[in-house]
């Protein structure tokens, strides 16, 4: 599919005011409430015993912020964090090499864990529980296994699919958080935010209307706020409002709902060659010539919550509400 200004995904563009706009503190941190209110009192409780966090994974759609909390509970705990990702780690040893390398309360992040393989996840089982790893020493019959201990370290875990998970891992997380999405105003407060930093001046319509066609998704909500300052510079006198928001976002086509041209390709593609479905994920995505974990991680979750589709034991299906998005009859 093409690349799309409301991709969720992150992108190159981002990282440079990703870094600038991230939150540092838990109460520049706007909204995610529940997985806030829990994390405030464990952080407090571990510093007030003078001990690690317990391990704690957070899990939900690209975008929504769980780099960010990983960085602000290491703020907040006054640690070093290290960062490393499941694809990034091949061999068992190199797992342990991280782990000896951490100071006592350090913080350990891995994005997107669901993707690290199965004997590198096996140093982590004793690592979290106990804090120590176990190192083979040796080749055939002399070989022997010596225990080593490891600080207090304390993982934090990111993934977009928690399903991927094995339980033996999942079940080592004292603290499991799924981020959901932000509502439109939770994503306007962020844009002001945002704005200030950057230096852009938007009204409050000028954010709602930024904010209601963000998916639900603070990257989006950054990313658009950005792309509309640059036809506010060119096209008015730099100030962003509501008609200056409209007027940028129907030319990105990124329509009131959020939804952008690929979205709109899945509800179509089910809506006319699958007659609204039911249809399965796999025969779905063939049709899109997408890959069938993207659609299930980044399109489908605000699809589902945003009720243009539903997923049934038999395949996805599109809903009437759908169908009105597009004046289709059914
Ligand atoms: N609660 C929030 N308040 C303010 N800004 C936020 C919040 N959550 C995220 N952001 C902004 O959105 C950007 C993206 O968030 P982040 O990188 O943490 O998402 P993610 O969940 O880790 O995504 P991915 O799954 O792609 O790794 C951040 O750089 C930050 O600027
Ligand atoms: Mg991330």
């Amino acid at each position: 599919m093409e690349k799309r200004v409301i991709s969720t995904q992150i992108q190159e563009e981002d990282l440079k005011i990703e870094t600038s706009l991230r939150p540092q503190r838990l109460e520049e941190y706007i909204g995610q409430e529940k997985a806030k209110k829990t994390l405030k009192i464990y952080i407090e409780a571990a510093k007030q015993r003078g001990e690690s966090l317990d391990h704690v994974l957070f899990y939900g759609p690209p975008g929504l912020g769980k780099t960010t909390l990983a960085g602000i509970i290491a703020n907040e705990m006054n640690v070093h964090m290290k960062i490393t990702s499941g694809p990034a780690i091949g061999k068992p040893g190199e797992m342990a090499a991280i782990l000896s390398g951490l100071q006592e309360g350090d913080i350990l992040f891995v994005d997107e864990i669901h993707r690290l393989n199965r004997q590198v996840e096996e140093v982590l089982y004793p690592a979290m529980e106990d804090y120590v790893i176990d190192i083979m020493i040796g080749k055939g019959a002399t070989a022997r296994s010596i225990r080593l201990d490891l600080p207090h370290f304390t993982l934090v875990g990111a993934t977009t699919r928690a399903g991927l998970l094995s339980a033996p891992l999942r079940d080592r997380f004292g603290v499991v958080d799924h981020l959901e999405f932000y509502n439109p105003e939770e994503l306007k407060t962020i844009i002001l935010h945002s704005a200030v930093k950057l230096e852009v001046e938007i009204d409050e319509e000028g954010a709602f209307e930024l904010a209601r066609r963000s998916r639900g998704t603070p990257r989006l909500a950054n990313r658009l706020l950005k792309r509309v300052r640059d036809f506010a510079q060119v096209k008015y006198d730099g100030k962003i409002n509501r008609e200056v928001a409209v007027f940028a976002l129907d030319l990105l086509e990124v329509d009131k709902f959020g939804l952008d041209q690929n979205d709109r390709n899945i509800l179509l593609t089910m809506i006319e060659k699958f007659q609204g479905g039911p249809v399965g994920l796999d025969t779905l995505a063939a049709s899109l010539g997408e890959d069938a974990g993207t659609i299930e991680d980044v399109y489908e979750p605000y699809l589902v919550k945003n009720g243009f589709v539903n997923r049934t034991p038999k395949g996805r299906v599109a809903t009437d509400f759908a169908y009105q998005h597009f004046g289709i009859a059914k």
